[in-house]
């Protein structure tokens, strides 16, 4: 059984002048325990709105709501008690970009502050809250104040906060957004860490994929308030579907900046470029010699790079193939025999249609 079940979730938006802003429409999402799930997708796409209806900050205007086994809404009707809402609300924990921390007080009683309705002593209370800075590696900042920490700190703080009461899910809406690269490879790793030791089923919402890249092991991608493409991140990473999910997980937006450049001219039936994205450890012959000793056919590389998917080297190729129609032919069924995603580009690195 799914973690989080989604069905058919929409959001509408009703403004002064009778419009109504569709931000989340019809969406599915199932997220398994132990996930950490990316959803990514450009600002406005409905990514924190589509987030919040799990918690319920945000009531969906349809659709059917499943939290860990309990039914929040169902066909648009809230079926769960306010009283019981907030009890599950502590079990999803949440961090934002700008931390949201008190900053006229301690690091310590940012921490504490979460567990004012737990039933623990003083004593208890102050052996959980050290608990939990040390699970964040801040244990010396505990007398700090806001100001007085890093941004990856006051974020690794609010992740404290966050997890003081717990929780089976953790919502992360943006919270690397506002950091230097340093900083966010930081907390992503420490949210990786918190995943595996704690089982944390963790919601990474973002616009950055190198994020996702890193971390998540399941993607959905949003646009005007739909998800176009999810699953397995290696999956739509090496098989994408949608242009946006394209232009958002095969490299390609450095792709096409690169071709761009080369100002290739007009590319036809003699002259082709093709992206190949494939798992380093699956293809270990060079793609590019084999190409030439079975085929006959030279291709010139014109933008490589390899990068880690959450662990596994990921290449991707982009090389000028060279020849008549049937070479071409013959060049597209060798590497499609070969373990590679194959996509066709055009001058522009768009697809060529
Ligand atoms: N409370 C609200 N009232 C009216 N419209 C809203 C409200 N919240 C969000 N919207 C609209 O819903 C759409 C989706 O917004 P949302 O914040 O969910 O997108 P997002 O993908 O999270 O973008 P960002 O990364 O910029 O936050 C946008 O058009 C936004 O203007």
């Amino acid at each position: 059984m799914s973690i989080i079940n989604l069905e058919n979730v929409t959001v509408d938006f009703k403004q002064k002048k009778g419009n109504v802003v569709k931000a989340v429409q019809d969406v599915d999402l199932q997220v398994e325990k132990g996930d950490i799930y990316g959803v990514v997708g450009f600002s406005g796409a409905g990514k924190s709105t589509l987030v919040r209806t799990v918690n319920l900050l945000q009531k969906p205007t349809s659709g059917s709501i499943e939290i860990n086994g309990t039914q929040f809404i169902k066909d648009g009707k809230q079926v769960i008690s306010n009283k019981d809402l907030q009890l599950e609300r502590r079990k999803i924990g949440m961090i934002f970009q700008h931390f949201n921390l008190l900053n006229e007080t301690t690091v310590f009683d940012n921490v504490a502050f979460a567990l004012k309705h737990s039933k623990l002593s003083d004593d208890e209370l102050e052996k959980r809250t050290l608990e939990l800075l040390d699970l964040v590696d801040l244990k010396d900042k505990a007398d700090f104040y806001p100001a007085e920490l890093s941004g990856g700190q006051q974020q690794r703080v609010a992740i404290a906060r966050a997890l003081a009461n717990k929780p089976d899910i953790l919502i992360s809406d943006e919270a690397t957004s506002a950091l230097d690269p340093q900083n966010t490879v930081q907390i992503l790793d420490l949210l990786k860490s918190l995943n595996q030791k704690l089982r944390l089923t963790v919601i990474l919402i973002t616009h950055e994929m190198d994020a996702v890249k890193r971390i998540c092991t399941k993607v959905a991608v949003m646009e005007h308030g739909v998800i176009i493409e999810k699953g397995d991140l290696k999956q739509i990473f090496l098989h994408p579907k949608e242009e946006l999910t394209k232009r958002f997980v095969g490299g390609s937006l450095e792709t096409i900046s690169t071709l761009e450049s080369l100002n290739l001219g007009t590319l036809g039936d003699n002259k082709a470029v093709y992206q190949l994205v494939y798992s380093i450890a699956n293809v270990t012959k060079s793609i590019i010699i084999e190409l030439y000793k079975e085929i006959g056919v030279e291709a010139s590389m014109l933008y490589g790079n390899v990068e880690l998917l959450n662990g596994e080297a990921i290449g991707t190729l982009v090389v000028e193939v060279k020849g008549d129609p049937e070479k071409q032919k013959q060049a597209q069924e060798f590497l499609n025999k070969q373990d590679v995603t194959l996509t066709r580009l055009d001058e522009k690195g768009r697809l060529y249609d």
